[in-house]
């Protein structure tokens, strides 16, 4: 498939990566700001992984030059399908929320579109580089954002509270740091496996256990109220995008 992919941060250049790590994409066009904007002819779908205030800018200029039938497949967060086609007019539009673990073709990404084929390039693009989630409703996108694309940074935040606690409990902060990055690497690959999350929990926590007393303690602090407001704020957070705010 030809590809062009606008923008090469954080989550583009995962995306590229995955591509080229896993052979799904060869020789994607990757528009940089330091290269002139125009989609080559043959150009099948556009990938736009600029942050949302930036994105009419970005693309307005390679209208001219993006075929009639190129898919417009977005990655931002609260940009709206509907403003996606205004700005786009005649080209399907899809929207994916990836994560940028992409980059090692082990992603997650959650995928809607209104639109039948564009859903399908959508798939083409992404099954390559991550689990693919489908969604029935464009507006799920933004709980998938707050439990995909954003989760990550809240499960090393997660990770850090409890490095910083071991120091309180004795460790020095390198060896507190180390152990804490391999339980959360240790979890990714229990998360890895067809477990269910009870059942990962259960293979850890022996009854009477230290991790028993553990988890009863994050309920009592909250954890579940945490999650929620975590998800609440970026859900609330990618509405505003969509506003323009
Ligand atoms: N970073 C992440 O983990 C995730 C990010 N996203 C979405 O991906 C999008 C990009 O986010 P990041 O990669 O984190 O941001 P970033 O700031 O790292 O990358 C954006 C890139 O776009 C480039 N850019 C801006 N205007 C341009 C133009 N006119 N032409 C070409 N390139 C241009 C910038 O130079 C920059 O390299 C956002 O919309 C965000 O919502 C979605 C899921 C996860
Ligand atoms: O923080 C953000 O807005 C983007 C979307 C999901 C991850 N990063």
């Amino acid at each position: 498939m030809r590809v062009t992919l606008l923008g090469h941060g954080r989550l583009g250049s995962a995306i590229a990566e995955g591509w080229r790590l896993t052979g799904a994409v060869s020789d994607p066009t990757i528009l940089t700001r330091a290269v002139p904007p125009v989609c080559p002819p043959e150009t099948q779908a556009l990938v736009v992984a600029v942050k949302p205030a930036a994105w009419r800018e970005a693309v307005a200029p390679l209208l001219a030059t993006l075929p009639v039938d190129a898919v417009v497949v977005s990655v931002m967060a609260g940009v709206l399908a509907d403003d996606l086609a205004a700005a786009a007019p005649g080209r399907p539009v899809a929207r994916v929320m990836p994560t940028t673990a992409v980059a090692q073709g082990q992603g997650v990404a959650a995928i809607w579109s209104a639109d039948e084929p564009a859903r399908a390039l959508a798939h083409r693009l992404f099954d390559p580089i991550a689990d693919t989630v489908d969604l029935d409703e464009e507006a799920m996108l933004d709980a998938a954002t707050a439990v995909a694309g954003s989760a990550p940074a809240f499960f090393y935040a997660l990770a850090q509270a409890l490095a910083a606690a071991g120091v309180e409990a004795g460790l020095t902060q390198d060896a507190a740091e180390r152990l804490t990055r391999g339980a959360l690497r240790s979890a990714g690959s229990g998360a890895g496996t067809d477990a269910s999350l009870e059942d990962l929990i259960a293979r850890i926590a022996s009854p009477g256990g230290t991790t028993r007393a553990g988890l009863d303690a994050l309920v009592d602090a909250d954890l579940n109220g945490a999650g929620a407001a975590a998800v609440q704020a970026a859900v609330s957070r990618a509405q505003a995008l969509a506003r323009g705010d």
